[in-house]
């Protein structure tokens, strides 16, 4: 079986009836998403709230019921999202996909925040996976500037042959560090640019991760 078929199907266990739910966005959480698909056809009551446009679109082919953002008075129950790192502290990288900033904002108004990823995942140092940085098109190339003198190589991400543009609107900039030992002090680092919406590290908010197997196994671990 396939390593992010058998995290994501397992993560769909701690979701249970009444629940409004956050869904991530990318390969992984895909699987969470189907497998949520058929227990809502067997009778699972589940409100989502999707974290990208490519989410919304699959919960609706799934027949997944949609929570309007106006109507979230209070914190979701859980959200499930990939990552594109973890580390041992269970910090991540997100952002692969480019759902960086409403990942954060949707996994920062839930009680719960698990996280599925296959084992290849699983780093002992942040960084070697280039950070995405959300930021406003206007002055990207300052931003980029800005960026390079906090120590990385800061590349503007390109989709055929045009920068790639975020469901809000923004441009992403990846940015290898190739190391990241310390990824809470970079993140203040980060947001005192004023040309940078949202980065891709979630320092202090994975509260369990689901590592998937080849084999179709999982481990979890607990996180903060
Ligand atoms: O952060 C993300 C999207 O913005 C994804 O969760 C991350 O890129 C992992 O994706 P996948 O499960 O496809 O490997």
């Amino acid at each position: 079986m396939d390593a992010k078929k058998a995290a994501g199907e397992k993560a769909a266990e701690y979701i249970s009836d009444g629940m409004r739910i956050g869904l991530g966005t990318g390969s992984t959480v895909y699987w969470t998403i189907v497998r949520l698909g058929e227990l809502v056809k067997e009778g699972l009551r589940i409100e989502a709230v999707p974290t990208s446009v490519q989410t919304e679109k699959l919960a609706r082919e799934a027949g997944i019921p949609l929570l309007p953002l106006d109507r979230l008075q209070a914190p979701l129950d859980l959200t499930v999202d990939g990552a594109d790192e973890v580390s041992p502290k269970y910090e991540l990288i997100k952002g692969g996909g480019g759902a960086l900033l409403r990942e954060k904002m949707i996994a920062s108004f839930s009680d719960r925040f698990i996280v599925v990823v296959d084992h290849s995942k699983c780093v002992p140092v942040l960084g070697q996976f280039p950070l995405p940085v959300e930021v406003v098109p206007f002055g990207w190339e300052m931003t980029s500037k800005q960026l390079g003198q906090m120590g990385c190589e800061p590349i503007l991400r390109i989709r055929d042959g045009a920068p790639f543009v975020t469901d809000n609107g923004n441009y992403v900039i990846d940015c290898r560090f190739g190391s990241i030992p310390n990824p809470g002090e970079l993140t203040v680092e980060l947001n005192k640019l004023p040309g940078i919406v949202e980065n891709g590290l979630f320092v202090n908010m994975a509260d369990l991760i689901v590592v998937g197997y080849p084999d179709g196994t999982t481990r979890t671990k607990s996180g903060s």
